[in-house]
C-alpha cells in the first residue's frame, strides 16, 4: 500500500526524476551475484554528493553486508589510474561497480573536485587504456546520480550528471543501473532515496543475464538523454518511469525503533561510537577557520570549509527597509582583503552557523557534555573516514558550525524516527519541514518521555552544514574592497505551527560589527566564513553602448543593484574626466523593470532616482504586488508589467539588447521566462518551440542572463 502510494505520488510529483537510460544495457562485466567491491565516488560542492555517497555506502554495507564499500571524493584519486584499479579488481575476480554522485555548480559546471576526473573522462576514448590494460572501459560497471536545480537552472539541469553518464556509455562502459536525477529545486532527498532503493535492489540481483528483458523493453521505451523537458518528453519520461520501477521488488527495510537498555540509543541504527575527551573549558569558538589555517591541523580530514574560504570581517549591518518592519530588507557589508577579488554579478559563498536557541535545544535532548572533544569518530577497525566533521573540536561547536539543524532529515532518517514506512516525505517532512528535534520530541511524546538520541545517529545521519549563495549587491568598480549582500531575514510559522527562521539570514541579521577595539576574542563574532564564487554568465554587456533590460522581483534587487551601481559610478567618473562633457551620452538603453511585494520593500530607491538623472537609466517601472496607498504607485505583478511592454521588449531583443531576470526561480523565475516566450511569440510570429530557440540563441550570445535564487 505505502509503495504504491509512493509510486503514484512521486511520478506525478517527481517528472524530472527521470531514469533516462537510451543505451541501458545488462552489465556484461558482472556475474550473476552481487557485486563484492562498491566504489562511491563523488562530486560535491556544498556537500549534498557527500552526503548521499555515505549514505548509499550505508545502505550498501545493510543490504550486501558481505561486499566492500569505498566512498571517495573524485579528487582523492588520481583519474588516470581509474582504468587500471578495475582492472586490477577484474584480475582478482571480483566484481566492482562505481557509483559517481555528481552535482552542478556555476552555469553547468562541474565541482572544483570532480573537475580533473570529469576533463579526463570527457577527453578519453574507446581505445584509451595503458599498455597492460588496453580498452578497459568495458570492464568498468558504473550508474550515476546527477544533483541539480531544474527551475533555478532549466538550461543547464543536471548537465553534470547526464554528460558523464552519456560519456560512460559512449566509452563502452557497463552501466549496471540507469541516470538518477535529483531536483534540490523539488524534494531532492526523496528523488535520491528512490533511486537509492532501486539501485541497491539491483545490486542484490546481482544484475546479471535476468535484467535483460527489462532492459531491451526500457530501451524501447527511451529514445532521449536530453534535458529538456518538453511536455511529450516529461509525459514520455513517466512512462520510462512506470516501465523500470516493480511494486513487487522488497524495499529497504526501515529500521525498528528500539530503545537500548540503557536508555543511549532513540534508534537501532549501529554508528561508529564517537571517543569524547572530557571538557577542558567552557570557552564556544565561534570560529572554526583555525582547523584549516593552523599549518598542524591542516589535514583533509580536518578541512569543513571550502579551500577558497576566508573569515572575513563585517564592517556595516543595517536595516534598509523603509518602515524598519520585522521584515525588511538588511545591507550587510564586508571587507575584502587585497587578494580576493570579485566583478559585478558574481555571489558570495557564506557558511552560517546554528543559533544558540536550536544548539542548546539539541545539547539539552542529547544530554551530553556539550564542551566534552570529540576525538575520534573510529569504527572497530580504526576506520575513521566516515566520520564527516572535523575531529578536535567541541560537541557543540560540531552542532553550532557542522550540521544542519534546522532542516528535515532524509527520507530514510525521517522513517527511522518516526517508525513508519507509511510516510509521503515530501507532504509529511519536506514541504511543513519538520526537523529532527521535531520527530524525535513527537516520538518521545508518543513513548510516554522515553527514548533518546544518540550522539552518534544525530551526527552520522543529519546532513552537513550547506554554504548559502547570497548574489554580491555592489560593484567592484566603485567597491574593489568591500562586497555589499542585501537580505531578507526569513522568518515565517510552518504549517505545523513551529516558528521557523532562516539559518543563514538570521545568522547575518545577528552579525556584529568589527571596530577597532573590538576584543580579539570577539573578532570571529564580528566575521563570516565565505568565499567569492565567480558567475561569469551574469555580467554587464562590455560596451556601455549596448541597450540592458534589467528585470528584477523582490531580493532579485541584489544583483541588479551592483550593475546600477556600476552604471552611476562610470557616468560620474566619465563626465567629471571627460572635458567635452559627453560622458552620459556612452550609455545605450537602460531598462529597469522592478517588483516589489509592497512599497516598503523598494529598498535603492534613491540609486535607481540617481541612475535616471544621469542616463545610467532610461526608463525604470517599479510595481508592486500589493500595500499601494498613493497614486503613483501601481499594483501589478512584473509578468503583467512585461506583458504591458511586449512591444517594447521585443524591439529591445532585436536592437542586440541585453536582458538580465532576478529574483526566485519558481513564483518570478517561471513567470517572467513565460511572459518572455509569449511576447517571442506574438511580436516575433513565431511557434511556442522558436520562441524557445530564440530565448536559447540569446543565452548562448550572453544576451539573456538569469541570477534566480533556488
Ligand atoms: C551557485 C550554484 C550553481 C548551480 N548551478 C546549477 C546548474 O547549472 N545546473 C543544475 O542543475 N543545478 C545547479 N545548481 C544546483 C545544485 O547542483 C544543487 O543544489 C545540488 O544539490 C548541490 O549539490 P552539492 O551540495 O553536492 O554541490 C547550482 C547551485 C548553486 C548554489
Amino acid at each position: 500500500m505505502w509503495h504504491a502510494q509512493r509510486l503514484v505520488s512521486s511520478v506525478v510529483r517527481r517528472q524530472h526524476n527521470k531514469f533516462l537510460c537510451r543505451h541501458y544495457s545488462a552489465s556484461a562485466a558482472l556475474s550473476a551475484g552481487p557485486p563484492q567491491d562498491i566504489k562511491i565516488w563523488y562530486a560535491s560542492q556544498s556537500g549534498t554528493a557527500q552526503l548521499f555517497a555515505h549514505q548509499l555506502a550505508e545502505g550498501v554495507e545493510e543490504e550486501l553486508p558481505d561486499s566492500d564499500v569505498m566512498v571517495q571524493g573524485l579528487h582523492e584519486h588520481p583519474p588516470e589510474s581509474f582504468l587500471s584499479s578495475n582492472a586490477s579488481s577484474k584480475n582478482e575476480e571480483e566484481d566492482i561497480v562505481n557509483f559517481f554522485l555528481v552535482s552542478c555548480t556555476g552555469v553547468g559546471e562541474v565541482p572544483s573536485n570532480g573537475r580533473a576526473f570529469f576533463e579526463w573522462v570527457m577527453a578519453s576514448s574507446k581505445s584509451d587504456g595503458d599498455s597492460a590494460t588496453p580498452n578497459d572501459w568495458n570492464q568498468v560497471n558504473y550508474a550515476v546520480f546527477g544533483l541539480g536545480n531544474q527551475q533555478a537552472h532549466p538550461n543547464h539541469y543536471n548537465v553534470i550528471g547526464k554528460k558523464l553518464d552519456a560519456q560512460l556509455d559512449t566509452l563502452g562502459a557497463n552501466r549496471m543501473q540507469p541516470l538518477g536525477l535529483g531536483d534540490d529545486g523539488d524534494c531532492l532527498d526523496d528523488d535520491f532515496d528512490q533511486w537509492m532503493e532501486e539501485t541497491l535492489e539491483r545490486l542484490k540481483l546481482g544484475v546479471g543475464a535476468s535484467d535483460t528483458e527489462e532492459v531491451k523493453e526500457h530501451d524501447e521505451n527511451t529514445t532521449s538523454t536530453d534535458s529538456s523537458s518538453s511536455p511529450a518528453e516529461a509525459e514520455m519520461d513517466i512512462h520510462t518511469e512506470r516501465s523500470v520501477r516493480n511494486d513487487d521488488l522488497p524495499r529497504i527495510s526501515c529500521p525498528e525503533v528500539s530503545i537500548l537498555p540503557d536508555g543511549t540509543r532513540f534508534i537501532s541504527k549501529k554508528y561508529p561510537t564517537l571517543s569524547l575527551k572530557p571538557a577542558t573549558s567552557d570557552v564556544v569558538r565561534h570560529d572554526l577557520f583555525f582547523l584549516q589555517s593552523s599549518s598542524t591541523s591542516k589535514t583533509k580530514s580536518n578541512a569543513f570549509y571550502s579551500e577558497s574560504t576566508r573569515m572575513l570581517p563585517v564592517i556595516q549591518n543595517e536595516r534598509l527597509a523603509l518602515d524598519g518592519g520585522e521584515a525588511g530588507m538588511q545591507e550587510l557589508q564586508i571587507s575584502l582583503p587585497k587578494d580576493v577579488q570579485y566583478i559585478s554579478g558574481d555571489h558570495l559563498l557564506v557558511y552560517p552557523r546554528n543559533s544558540d536557541a536550536m544548539v542548546q535545544a539539541y545539547v539539552d535532548l542529547l544530554e551530553v557534555d556539550p564542551h566534552a572533544i570529540i576525538v575520534k569518530g573510529d569504527d572497530d577497525e580504526g576506520n575513521s573516514n566516515k566520520y564527516p566533521y572535523p575531529t578536535g573540536i567541541t560537541v557543540m561547536e560540531t552542532l553550532m558550525h557542522c550540521v544542519e539543524l534546522g532542516a528535515p532529515p532524509s527520507p530514510l532518517f525521517a522513517r527511522t524516527l518516526l517508525g513508519r514506512k507509511d510516510m509521503d516525505y515530501k507532504e509529511e517532512i519536506a514541504i511543513p519541514r519538520r526537523t529532527i528535534i521535531d520527530l524525535v520530541l513527537e516520538q518521545k511524546r508518543k513513548n510516554n518521555g522515553t527514548g533518546k538520541l544518540s550522539l552518534e545517529d544525530l551526527l552520522y545521519q543529519a546532513s552537513p552544514m550547506k554554504p548559502r549563495y547570497y548574489s554580491i549587491a555592489s560593484s567592484n568598480v566603485q567597491y574593489p574592497h568591500t562586497i555589499h549582500l542585501a537580505y531578507r531575514p526569513i522568518k515565517y510559522v510552518s504549517s505545523y505551527g513551529y516558528l521557523r527562521e532562516g539559518v543563514c539570514s538570521s545568522y547575518l541579521s545577528h552579525k556584529g560589527v568589527l571596530t577597532h577595539d573590538i576584543d580579539s576574542r570577539d573578532r570571529a563574532a564580528a566575521c563570516i566564513p565565505a568565499s567569492v564564487v565567480p558567475h561569469p554568465t551574469f555580467r554587464l554587456p562590455s560596451s556601455p553602448e549596448t541597450p540592458v533590460l534589467m528585470i528584477g522581483g523582490g531580493s532579485g534587487m541584489a544583483p541588479i543593484r551592483s550593475f546600477l551601481q556600476e552604471r552611476v559610478f562610470l557616468s560620474s567618473s566619465s563626465s567629471s574626466s571627460s572635458s567635452n562633457n559627453n560622458g552620459n551620452n556612452k550609455f545605450g538603453p537602460g531598462i529597469l523593470f522592478m517588483g516589489y511585494r509592497n512599497p516598503h520593500d523598494e529598498i535603492y530607491r534613491k540609486l535607481v532616482e540617481e541612475a535616471l538623472e544621469c542616463g545610467a537609466l532610461t526608463d525604470a517601472q517599479i510595481v508592486y504586488s500589493s500595500g499601494c496607498t498613493l497614486p503613483t504607485q501601481k499594483t501589478m505583478m512584473v509578468s503583467e508589467l512585461i506583458r504591458e511592454n511586449g512591444m517594447a521588449v521585443w524591439e529591445h531583443m532585436q536592437s542586440g539588447g541585453h536582458i538580465y531576470i532576478c529574483g526566485g526561480a519558481y513564483a518570478f523565475g517561471v513567470t517572467v521566462k513565460a511572459e518572455l516566450l509569449d511576447l517571442v511569440q506574438e511580436h516575433g510570429k513565431m511557434t511556442f518551440e522558436e520562441s524557445e530557440d530564440h530565448l536559447r540563441t540569446m543565452m548562448d550570445e550572453g544576451r539573456f542572463c538569469a541570477d534566480l535564487a533556488g
